[in-house]
C-alpha cells in the first residue's frame, strides 16, 4: 500500500518534471536575450539566476520522490518566494514587475494553505530582498530600464502556476484514492458493515468521549440462529443473502451514534452509546422481533431466521474488551436456552 503511494507520487513528480525543466529552460534563455538587449552583460547575478532556474526541477522532483505531493508544493514554492525577494532587489523594487508576480504568488500560496502560508511566503521575500540590498552596491537595473525583463516574468508566472494547478488535481486525486482505500480497509467486504478493527478503534473514540463517560455504553452480540441449516439446504448464496438481510435490518434499527459491526461469520456486534441496560434491552428486543418477523425471498426460496442476542452494559468501572466476553456469555446462555431471545448478562454466569 506504501509501495503503491509512493509510486503514484513519484509518477506526478515525473509528470511535473518536464513541464518545470522546459519552462526553466525558456526563462533561462529569457533572461539571456533580455541581458543582451539592455547591453548588461553577464554578472554574477545572472550566471546565478540561470543556475537556479537549471538546478531548480531536479530539486523539485528529488523532494516529489520522498514526501507528500502537497509537502512538496509547499518547499517548492518557499523557494520561489526567496526567489522572488532576490529578484524584486536586482530589478530595483519595479512595481510593474514585483506586483504581479508577488499578487500571483500570494493568491497560490493561499490556495495552498491559507493564510499563514501567505504570510510566510511575504517574509520570505522580505528577507532575501533586504541580503540582496544590504550586499549590492548597485542595482543591476534601473527601474526603467527592469521593464525590459517583463515578459519573461510574466511567462514564468503563468508555467509556474499551470505546473501548480496540476500538480494540485494530481494531489486532490491522489487523497481522495487513498481515503478510499482507508474506507474499504475498514468495512466488511459482503455486508458493507464495519469490519472488528473498524469497530475497536471506533469503540476506542467513544471511550475517549468525556461526555459518553457519564452514560453507560451497551453492546449487543446477535448470532444468527441455526445459519448452517441455510448453507446446507439452499447453498452458500443463499447464506450470503441473508447475511446482507439481517444486516441491513440491524442497522435500520440502530440511531446514527450507534455503531455495528459484523464479528464473526453470522455473529454481529452492536455498540450503542449513551445507552443503559433497559433501554438496550428495548434496542435489542425490536431488532430480534424485526428479523424474526421479515421474511424475505432470494432466487425464489423464502428466507425466515431469528437471532439471539447477548447484552452487556458498561460504564466508567469496565471497558468495551472485558463487555464483549459479557455479552457473548450472554448469547451463548440465549442458545442454550432455546435461541430466538435477548439475555442479558448476568455476573453469576461468570
Ligand atoms: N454463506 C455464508 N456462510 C458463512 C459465512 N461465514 C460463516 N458462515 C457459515 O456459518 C455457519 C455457522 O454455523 P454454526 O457456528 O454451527 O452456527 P449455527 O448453524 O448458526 O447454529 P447456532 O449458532 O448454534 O444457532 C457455518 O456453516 C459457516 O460456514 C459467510 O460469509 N457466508
Amino acid at each position: 500500500m506504501i509501495k503503491k503511494r509512493k509510486n503514484s507520487i513519484e509518477r506526478i513528480g515525473r509528470q511535473i518534471y518536464p513541464l518545470r525543466v522546459f519552462g526553466l529552460i525558456l526563462f533561462s534563455i529569457s533572461i539571456v536575450l533580455s541581458q543582451s538587449k539592455l547591453g548588461l552583460g553577464f554578472d554574477a547575478w545572472s550566471i546565478i539566476a540561470i543556475a537556479i532556474c537549471l538546478i531548480y526541477p531536479h530539486i523539485g522532483l528529488l523532494w516529489y520522490l520522498k514526501d507528500e505531493c502537497r509537502e512538496t508544493e509547499i518547499k517548492l514554492m518557499q523557494i520561489d518566494m526567496a526567489l522572488v525577494g532576490v529578484l524584486i532587489g536586482v530589478i530595483n523594487f519595479n512595481p510593474a514587475i514585483a506586483l504581479p508576480y508577488l499578487i500571483a504568488n500570494s493568491a497560490a500560496n493561499y490556495a495552498l494553505r491559507g493564510m499563514k502560508q501567505v504570510v510566510h511566503g511575504l517574509s520570505l521575500v522580505f528577507i532575501t530582498t533586504m541580503l540582496v540590498f544590504i550586499f549590492r552596491d548597485q542595482p543591476a537595473v534601473t527601474q526603467a530600464d527592469s521593464i525590459e525583463l517583463l515578459s519573461p516574468f510574466l511567462y514564468l508566472i503563468i508555467v509556474t502556476h499551470y505546473m501548480g494547478h496540476l500538480s494540485y488535481m494530481r494531489g486532490v486525486s491522489l487523497l481522495r484514492r487513498k481515503i478510499d482505500a482507508e474506507e474499504t480497509s475498514k468495512l466488511d467486504f459482503l455486508t458493507g458493515l464495519n469490519n472488528r478493527r473498524s469497530m475497536f478503534d471506533k469503540a476506542r473514540l467513544n471511550d475517549k468521549d468525556p461526555k459518553a463517560n457519564d452514560h453507560d455504553t451497551t453492546l449487543i452480540m446477535a448470532d444468527v440462529d441455526h445459519f448452517k441449516r441455510v448453507n446446507d439446504t439452499h447453498g452458500h448464496n443463499h447464506g450470503d443473502a441473508v447475511l446482507i438481510q439481517v444486516s441491513e435490518l440491524i442497522k435500520s434499527s440502530l440511531r446514527g451514534t450507534d455503531v455495528v459491526a459484523r464479528w464473526g461469520g453470522e455473529e454481529f456486534l452492536v455498540l450503542l452509546t449513551k445507552t443503559n441496560i433497559e433501554q438496550g434491552v428495548s434496542v435489542a428486543e425490536n431488532i430480534r422481533e424485526t428479523i424474526a418477523n421479515k421474511p424475505f425471498i432470494y432466487d425464489g426460496v423464502e428466507h425466515k431466521v431469528t437471532l439471539t442476542l447477548g447484552i452487556a452494559t458498561y460504564g466508567a468501572n469496565s471497558n468495551f474488551e472485558e463487555t464483549i466476553q459479557r455479552a457473548d456469555k450472554a448469547l451463548y446462555e440465549g442458545k442454550e436456552s432455546g435461541r430466538n431471545r435477548v439475555v442479558t448478562f448476568d455476573p453469576a454466569l461468570v
